[in-house]
């Protein structure tokens, strides 16, 4: 991946500059459609068909057979209407008086109507089916794109490519609305095609040919559409993605200070502009493409369909059909030209809709690929040691490692705190602890359970984590607690951990105490301050009673006395299990047993408080520095 930063430098101020582009240039930088031949990609329509077909009947199949049942009634109907219009017609076109001749097609008339009906009923419960059916696969789709990007190994985030794939799977849950309505009609109008086909054929086996000719190249200019708009749609993927993110930062409330009062909001609506002109202009340049695609197919389609009614009025002038049955042919021509157009038109929406829907199932697959596929093997409930050996972990993209070759040991009971200067690695350290990330070299061992081996879930279970940057669910107060462990059927547990943390006031006094949703934007919701926020991620911590503890800077937004406050549970709680604080507050190290100092994702100082202090080496010169303000 390339990013280009095309910021002008010229004499006085810079203009502002415009959003860096973003060129991948791995797998996912070319079009899969790109190398596909026209064949290929129809070919693709039954398959399209067969998993909506099977996607529907997953989800309702009372509205699916509707559905399919709907389909063949109206093919059904469309077939009738057409072969006794044309019995109609042989005896309105006869000879004999004008009463007898009307008589004589008043039943082919009647059951003309019926048919009729009978398909416009088909057609409403087919609506009525897509109705049911189409919010539920939407749904389920959605779903399976949340859990599946929840459930990837966490390094997959880092992979190029992987957000903007997500992106495109986004755009193809969207589409899966269009999935059903898209299949149903397509389906219609083949039925209604067939049907009609056979009734044009059996009038003059000439007609379906040059009727096909007729339509075939507004098919083919449909699919070409679709093409020319998947393309411009995969060229604007990566800008779009990172327009979506900008947005949101942009817009969301929490962030509203720093926008304001940095003076960010000229640039950022600037960025906005420059980054939708610029998908605009790769969606504007396509426009003229799909005009000359469009001009040309329908010139050829009108060609061909004059051919064709040239050759009726030839077989009529000639006598080579009856008169009769040569207007009755007119009315065949029309349907068979609608419902041709109908499947041709609908096809190339199916064709277009199966586009996006492939690019949620590669990435689909991509994120069950980058599933945990570590083992079975599980954890005691009771953890006594935690070993890492010769650990190593490099991030996608690094040339360095972030962690390079940590051994440890921490043992039940122990407080071990994790210092250094920014990116020395102490959160990927912990990382590795828990096992978001595996190490690419040596083990992380939990009683001598190796990571890599271990079901994931099993230690996760027994890990409660306070992270550096932590989410602000906008949720109540009581499932801000107890998110991610089962709660108790009272609140007493809830209110010891809110109480540890020193929170008790502050929860009483919202509008609805633990049932206050906290998220300002939402009607009825609350909001806390940062360090109250912090506060309650270290209880949710708390209330989880794991055998692993594992703080990364709990308390960077505490006042002194939430700190301390903290810090005193954390002692006291100790004894029951393995502790990990990450901190840059060394006065904070003093109640840890053990200190690491970390530089350059190495450990290069071990040892007490005292000992460090007396060791005259990094952790000694931070403390002085922190000293020296
Ligand atoms: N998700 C990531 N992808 C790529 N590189 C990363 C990622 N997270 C961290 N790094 C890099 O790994 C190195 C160690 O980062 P880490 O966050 O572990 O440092 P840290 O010691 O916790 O820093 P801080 O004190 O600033 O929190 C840094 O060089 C950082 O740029």
């Amino acid at each position: 991946m390339t990013v280009t930063d095309t910021s002008a430098a010229q004499a006085g101020t810079p203009p502002p500059p415009p959003p860096a582009t973003i060129t991948f240039e791995g797998k996912h930088g070319k079009n899969p459609l790109a190398e596909a031949s026209f064949g290929a990609l129809c070919r693709r329509l039954p398959g399209v068909l067969g998993h909506t077909a099977r996607r529907a009947w997953e989800v309702d199949r009372t509205g699916a057979a509707l559905l399919l049942l709907c389909q063949l009634l109206t093919g059904v109907a469309a077939a009738v209407v057409l072969a006794f219009t044309a019995r109609a017609m042989t005896h309105l076109l006869s000879a004999g008086p004008v009463a007898e001749r009307l008589h004589e097609s008043l039943p082919a008339l009647i059951v003309v109507t019926t048919a009729a009906g009978a398909g416009r009923v088909g057609s409403a419960l087919s609506s009525y089916a897509d109705g049911r059916i189409t919010p539920l696969l939407t749904t389920e789709a959605d779903i399976a794109l949340v859990s599946a990007v929840c459930r990837v190994e966490a390094s997959a985030y880092g992979e190029d490519g992987f957000a903007d794939r997500q992106e495109a799977a986004e755009v193809g849950v969207t589409r899966t609305r269009m999935m059903v309505q898209d299949a149903q009609r397509f389906l219609a109008a083949l039925v209604r095609m067939i049907a009609a086909a056979g009734v044009v054929t059996a009038l003059h086996w000439s007609m379906l040919p040059l009727l096909l000719l007729a339509v075939l190249p507004a098919g083919v200019g449909a699919v070409l559409s679709a093409r020319v708009d998947y393309e411009t749609h995969y060229l604007n993927v990566g800008d779009r993605n990172v327009r979506s993110m900008m947005r949101w930062w942009a817009t969301y409330s929490r962030y509203g200070d720093e926008v304001r009062a940095n003076g960010m909001t000229g640039y950022l609506v600037h960025w906005y502009r420059a980054l939708s002109d610029r998908i605009d202009r790769r969606t504007l340049t396509a426009a003229p493409r799909m005009l000359r695609i469009v001009l040309a197919t329908s010139a050829l389609g009108g060609l061909f369909l004059l051919g064709t009614w040239t050759t009726l009025a030839w077989l009529a002038t000639t006598e080579r059909v009856a008169l009769p049955v040569a207007a009755t042919a007119v009315v065949a021509v029309q349907t068979t030209l609608a419902a041709l157009s109908q499947f041709v038109v609908h096809g190339a929406a199916m064709f277009h809709t199966s586009l996006y829907l492939a690019d949620m199932r590669t990435f689909l697959d991509m994120a069950a690929e980058r599933a945990p596929a570590r083992g079975e093997l599980t954890i005691p409930e009771r953890v006594e040691e935690i070993r890492l050996d010769e650990v190593v972990h490099r991030y996608p993209g690094k040339a360095e490692p972030a962690v390079a070759g940590v051994s440890l040991t921490l043992r039940r009971g122990e407080i071990l705190a994790v210092v250094g200067e920014n990116g020395s690695g102490k959160s990927t350290l912990a990382k590795l602890i828990t096992g978001i990330l595996l190490a690419d070299k040596g083990r992380v061992l939990w009683d001598g359970v190796d990571l890599a081996e271990a079901d994931p879930d099993a230690v996760w279970k027994r890990t409660a984590l306070v992270p550096q940057n932590f989410a602000c669910w906008p949720l109540r107060a009581r499932e801000n607690v107890t998110l991610g462990q089962p709660r108790t059927y009272d609140d007493g547990a809830v209110w010891e951990a809110i109480d540890a943390v020193g929170m008790r006031e502050a929860v009483e006094k919202l509008p609805r105490q633990l049932d206050t949703l906290l998220a300002k934007e939402l009607w009825g919701g609350a909001e806390l301050s940062g360090g109250q926020w912090q506060r309650l991620v270290c209880a949710r911590a708390l209330y989880r009673r794991t055998p692993l503890l594992i703080l990364d800077e709990p308390t960077s937004q505490m006042d002194p006395r939430g700190e301390h406050q903290i810090f005193l549970e954390i002692r006291r709680i100790a004894s029951e299990r393995m502790t990990v604080v990450v901190t840059h507050q060394l006065e904070n190290t003093r109640l840890a047993d053990r200190i690491v100092v970390m530089s350059e994702g190495r450990v290069i100082e071990e040892g007490s408080y005292e000992e460090l202090m007396g060791g005259g080496g990094l952790f000694a010169e931070l403390v002085a520095l922190a000293k020296d303000r």
